[in-house]
């Protein structure tokens, strides 16, 4: 495909297109029943099996999705991905979060340089360090060992190590590393996240860790302040050496921040902030948390899928059939959202992880060459585990709109329970729902069923559920560390296929800016406004009029106040 050919431009996309008439007549009541067709849609890998039958689709579609992919150049695009070319051209960058968990031995080059040794070096002064922490030979300021981490980062430095977190602290043998010690994350600039993340904890066994890839995010700063202070006016100025280290890629302005260089933990600009949980990112704070060896387990899980994902023809392939579904399920079906349904508790913030990770990918307007693109990329994600959501949103995925889910289970419970005289144990009962729900969204119910259930004339078409709604079961062996870096490492490489085919840089983010410049703005006439009594001006009539009333609701507000204010808890 030429530089500026957009993918709806080829034969493979409008073959496709046209295909989409096929497909409306058929319903998955009828396409489950063909057995052949389920079993080629039925994938292992390692132990877990995806089992994409109940998407609408046939074994034609997807030999068209395969040439849809061809015509996209997506075998060439992963090569390009792992050979360390710049394809975030618009910042000018490879893309290697791959190296990050590559074994020692392995070669990945960025710009002629093989980056592993670089990764190691850094996944060797964690493993180091994190010991010192957990073993208590690397104390505070009054000699008492720290306990207590508080990861500091927004976005890209929170959300996957919060997933992962999440997921390790029920995991047992996570859970007997992590005995006596708490990880706690301060993502938001509200002053209350500041409460939340601190109740309870002392700044002298508390360790604060500053992460942010630029160091220069304005959320992340104020609550890195906040901490600086929160430490120091407790123990002095002279144990934040003691208890704040940073991750970043820029060590120059932790310097200057004041956290000193031997305590900041390097990651580099191929490492996509999204991308970044198997960097110092994710890495730093769940060694201290749960000790290095874990957090290996989880690095090699992700390093499993990647050469899977590498080198597996795209039939076995799961991050590209998982892609490909999903970029027939958006631009051919024309159904926007995604619906990403764990369950299992341990896997509760996997949604608001992959939100970040597929959206801020995949919402994009113009092609990686600036081509406005003519169809729609990315998708709209949310989810819960199930079975909460089955108790809130499930309704609306039944009989309102069709929104493509993935359902994640896990054969082994991390915890299990059975009671004495019950029919199941609580695994197999949460796991019950896993299996009954993709069928109610496949085949529904029929008023014909419903008649011989002698349903009542008036609630007929209430209880009637279409059906015919795609679904994909992906169900894991077990959710121990290594499962869960497979998991994370399978949606990467899923969203890198779709924005792969759909022609987009998934690796920039410019979306976000605007937002934050005009905040600055902002900033900028609060202060005066508070300081000088300046009126509010600039403006558009609206944001004037919030600006206005904001002030005047907060005129008793202290201004420049003598000594820091914080919370007293
Ligand atoms: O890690 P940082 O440089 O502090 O960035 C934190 C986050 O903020 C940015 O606005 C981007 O939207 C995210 O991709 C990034 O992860």
């Amino acid at each position: 495909m030429g530089s500026s050919t957009l993918i709806s431009d080829t034969d493979a996309w409008k073959d496709l297109k046209s295909h989409v008439e096929d497909i409306k007549k058929t319903h998955l009541r009828d396409l489950m029943s063909d057995t052949a067709r389920c079993q080629s849609m039925m994938v292992e890998f390692d132990g877990m099996l995806l089992d994409y039958s109940r998407q609408r689709v046939t074994v034609n579609t997807v030999d068209k999705l395969y040439k849809l992919a061809e015509a996209a150049y997506l075998k060439e695009k992963i090569k390009r991905m792992y050979s360390g070319e710049h394809i975030n051209s618009t910042e000018n960058r490879s893309v290697l979060h791959v190296a990050l968990r590559a074994s020692r031995d392995e070669v990945i080059c960025s710009d002629g340089k093989n980056v592993v040794p670089d990764v190691w070096n850094v996944l060797d002064k964690i493993r180091d360090f994190s010991e010192r922490v957990r073993s208590g030979s690397w104390v505070g300021a009054t000699g008492k060992a720290l306990k207590d981490v508080i990861a500091i980062g927004i976005g890209g430095s929170f959300l996957g190590p919060l997933f992962v977190h999440t997921a390790l602290q029920t995991d047992p043998e996570a859970m007997e590393c992590a005995k006596g010690r708490q990880l706690r994350f301060l993502a938001n600039v509200d002053p209350t996240d500041v409460v939340r993340s601190t109740v309870g904890l002392k700044p002298e066994t508390t360790l604060v860790v500053v992460v942010s890839k630029t160091f220069t995010t304005a959320e992340s700063m104020l609550n890195a302040r906040t901490m600086r202070e929160w430490i120091s006016s407790a123990l002095g100025t002279s144990a934040v050496a003691k208890h704040m280290v940073a991750v970043s890629t820029n060590l120059l302005l932790v310097e200057k921040f004041g956290i000193d260089p031997s305590n900041a933990f390097a990651f580099w600009d191929w490492v996509g902030g999204r991308y970044s949980v198997c960097s110092a990112v994710g890495v730093l704070p769940l060694s201290l948390q749960y000790g290095f060896p874990v957090v290996e387990k989880f690095l090699k899980g992700a390093s499993s899928i990647d050469q899977h994902f590498y080198s597996a023809p795209f039939e076995k392939n799961i991050p590209v059939l998982l892609g490909l579904l999903s970029i027939w399920n958006v631009s051919f079906l024309g159904y926007p959202a995604r619906a990403i349904l764990p369950y299992s508790q341990a896997l509760e913030k996997f949604a608001p992880h992959i939100q970040q990770l597929s959206m801020e990918s995949n919402g994009k307007g113009v092609s990686i060459d600036g081509v406005p693109l003519p169809y729609e990329a990315g998708e709209i994600d949310f989810g819960e585990p199930g079975t909460n959501g089955q108790h809130s949103f499930y309704q609306l995925i039944h009989q309102g709109r069709v929104i493509p889910c993935d359902f994640i289970g896990s054969a082994k419970s991390q915890q299990p329970i059975h009671l004495k005289g019950e029919v199941v144990s609580n695994h197999d009962e949460l796991m019950s729902n896993f299996f009954a729900q993709p069928d109610a969204l496949a085949f529904g119910k029929t008023p014909e069923e419903l008649h011989k259930e002698n349903v009542p004339q008036h609630l007929i078409s209430h209880k009637t559920f279409s059906g015919n709604r795609p679904s994909l079961s992906l169900l894991l062996p077990a959710l121990n560390a290594c499962n869960v870096g497979q998991l994370l490492a399978i949606y990467e490489h899923r969203i890198a296929v779709e924005g792969f085919i759909w022609g987009i840089n998934s690796f920039d983010q410019w979306g976000v800016e605007l937002g934050k410049s005009l905040a600055t703005q902002v900033r900028k006439q609060l202060h005066a406004s508070r300081t000088k009594g300046e009126p509010v001006k600039g403006f558009n009539f609206s944001t004037t009029t919030l600006l206005t009333r904001y002030l005047e609701a907060t005129q008793d507000a202290p201004v420049d106040p003598p000594v820091s204010l914080l919370p007293r808890i």
